[in-house]
């Protein structure tokens, strides 16, 4: 029998066993609200894949583990539904928009979006991300502090209205969109799941902003149709997009579906970024590999392009790694509309079921120690994420993410650009980062404080090295000398390296040689800066 078929009515009609401890009237709300992330742990622990709690009066159904995800992810919506969790969202996403659309309306709504985060646009998303990245940090200069959250959500607010909103939004009309987004972010609030349109300032600034957007939408719309000029971004997919019966989205359905998209987006992806960054700096070794990846693709192309950006194996289970360990959605919700089954079980109509990204990811069985920062697993050799629906930060079954890809190529070009030009240290004990369980969405706790060096470029290096006066010989024996024209350099990245590992000048001018093989490295290093650097102010003499 496949005890995990939730249409199936089970050989036993159980009803899921309960946590002990609730209190009269509000259940296990203060065990769950002081930090929900371990109430969830300790009940898998008590009661294993399936458990029941109390939020006041609400009965909640905890699955957690690869079947009971199976179940819950593969479950069709008339029988587990979602749109019930995201009601808080409708004032800002719009009446008849996804979540608030009648089922069959929702899922074209959905579909709509997916030539929009994959497929072709995406070469186009990888050259504004890096663009947005690279502005962001042009005037950083050689080291400073900041606050790597705030960094993250500023930049990643940026990429995401470049990329879906368009040229528009971004240079014409970013200040007041900052404006309308922030009234918009303000207006998530729980009361909005009870009174959504209590006449509270909070609210009718809310409806104000939704309602200033789509003017704004309407006008772009309007505009693009005198042009002859097509533009490349989400907002021009959507606004050829066709319903089944050929009928076009509405200014007021576009309008929310490019906002529900970033919020989708944007939280989401600024902690992970945030943590991914933090994870490399709290462990050199990880960090170290990660960089001789980067240089080594960098080192052949020079810029962070969609192929590049394809091809890092390592950075790419890194982030694996940190959304293991930190996924920002930390509880998925469904309101159940027909009984549920899940093994000997039955989750009566009425109740919500949620599962755990988080706690899913923390079972030993699957990811041995799993504690332990390991982005190893992920390999070839080892592929712990093998087994279906154990690696859920992206959900999964036909609700999973639809902005997955999206959201890696982002994080990727993020953390490519800038790795290759800076290196990152904590200023804070290394437990005082993180995670922030009070945020619907979790990132690290703020402040999340780091510092940043410019890293040295082959430029930089080989100044030092010219400047020091002292020649190096090949293997074969010829002695050379790196020389720079200063006038042509302008410091480009092309020819970036960790030349610092490799040796040092001292305040006298002596050179002193750090690794086992180093004239061999400086004129390999040498050869590529002299090939790539774009000014040709490289140059290598043999004498
Ligand atoms: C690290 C970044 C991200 C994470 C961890 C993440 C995680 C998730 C998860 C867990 C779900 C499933 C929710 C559920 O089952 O109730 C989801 C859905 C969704 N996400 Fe993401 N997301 C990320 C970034 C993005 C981005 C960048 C976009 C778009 C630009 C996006 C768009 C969406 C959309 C549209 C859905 C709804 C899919 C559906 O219901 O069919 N997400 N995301």
């Amino acid at each position: 029998m496949n005890t995990i078929n939730s249409e199936k009515p089970a050989s036993s009609d159980k009803a899921p066993p309960k946590m002990p401890g609730a209190l009269p009237l509000i259940g296990h709300m203060l065990d769950f609200g002081k930090n929900p992330f371990n109430y969830m742990m300790k009940l898998r622990n008590t009661l294993g894949e399936i458990g029941e709690f109390r939020m006041f009066h609400q009965r909640m159904v905890l699955m957690t583990g690869p079947e009971a995800n199976e179940a819950f992810f593969r479950a069709p919506d008339t029988q587990l539904d979602q749109s019930q969790a995201y009601k808080i969202m409708t004032p800002i996403f719009g009446k008849g928009v996804v979540f608030d659309a009648p089922p069959d309306k929702k899922d074209q709504q959905l579909k709509m979006l997916m030539p929009v985060l994959r497929d072709k646009p995406m070469r186009g998303y990888a050259q504004i991300i890096v663009a947005e990245v690279e502005q962001m940090v042009a005037d950083w200069g050689d080291s400073g502090e900041i606050d790597l959250l705030e960094f993250m959500k500023e930049l990643t607010i940026y990429t995401s209205s470049h990329c879906l909103l368009g040229n528009e939004f971004r240079y014409e009309l970013n200040e007041e969109f900052a404006k309308i987004y922030h009234d918009l972010e303000k207006g998530v609030n729980p009361l909005a799941f009870v009174f959504p349109y209590l006449p509270l300032p909070v609210f009718r600034r809310r409806d104000k902003a939704r309602a200033r957007l789509q003017e704004m939408v309407t006008g772009i719309i309007a505009k693009r149709a005198q042009k002859t000029e097509k533009s490349e971004d989400a907002f021009q997919l959507l606004i050829d997009a066709r319903y089944d019966d050929g009928s076009r989205l509405s200014p007021h359905e576009i309008t929310g579906m490019l906002i529900g998209t970033i919020f989708a987006g944007h939280h989401t992806t600024a902690g992970t970024a945030a943590w991914t960054l933090l994870e490399l700096a709290r462990r050199p070794e990880h960090m170290q590999a990660v960089l001789s990846e980067l240089d080594r693709l960098f080192g052949a192309d020079g810029e962070v392009t969609f192929r590049s950006l394809r091809e890092m194996p390592l950075l790419e289970n890194v982030i694996k790694e940190v959304l293991r360990l930190h996924p920002p959605l930390i509880f998925l919700i469904r309101k159940v509309m027909q009984d549920f089954h899940f093994k000997d079980y039955t989750v009566k109509a009425g109740k919500y079921v949620c599962t755990s990204p988080r706690v899913s990811h923390r079972i030993e069985e699957i990811f041995p120690e799993p504690e332990k920062f390991d982005p190893e697993r992920y390999t070839e050799a080892r592929q712990e994420d093998a087994k279906p629906f154990s690696w859920i930060a992206f959900g999964g079954g036909k609700h999973k993410c639809t902005g997955n890809a999206f959201a890696m190529l982002q994080l990727k070009a993020i953390i490519a650009v800038l790795l290759r030009r800076y290196t990152f240290e904590l200023t804070d004990a290394k437990d005082h980062y993180q995670d922030d369980f009070t945020q619907m969405v979790v990132q690290p706790v703020s402040p999340c404080r780091v510092r940043y060096r410019k890293r040295q470029t082959m430029c930089d290096t080989a100044t030092q090295a010219s400047e020091a006066g002292t020649a190096e010989k090949t293997p074969t024996g010829e002695s050379f000398r790196i020389v720079i024209d200063r006038e042509l350099c302008q410091g480009h990245a092309t020819c970036m390296s960790e030349a610092p590992e490799l040796f040092q000048v001292d305040d006298d001018g002596n050179l002193t040689v750090l690794q086992e093989n180093p004239a061999l490295d400086l004129l390999n290093k040498a050869k590529q800066a002299e090939k790539y650097c774009p000014t040709q102010a490289i140059k290598i003499q043999l004498k």
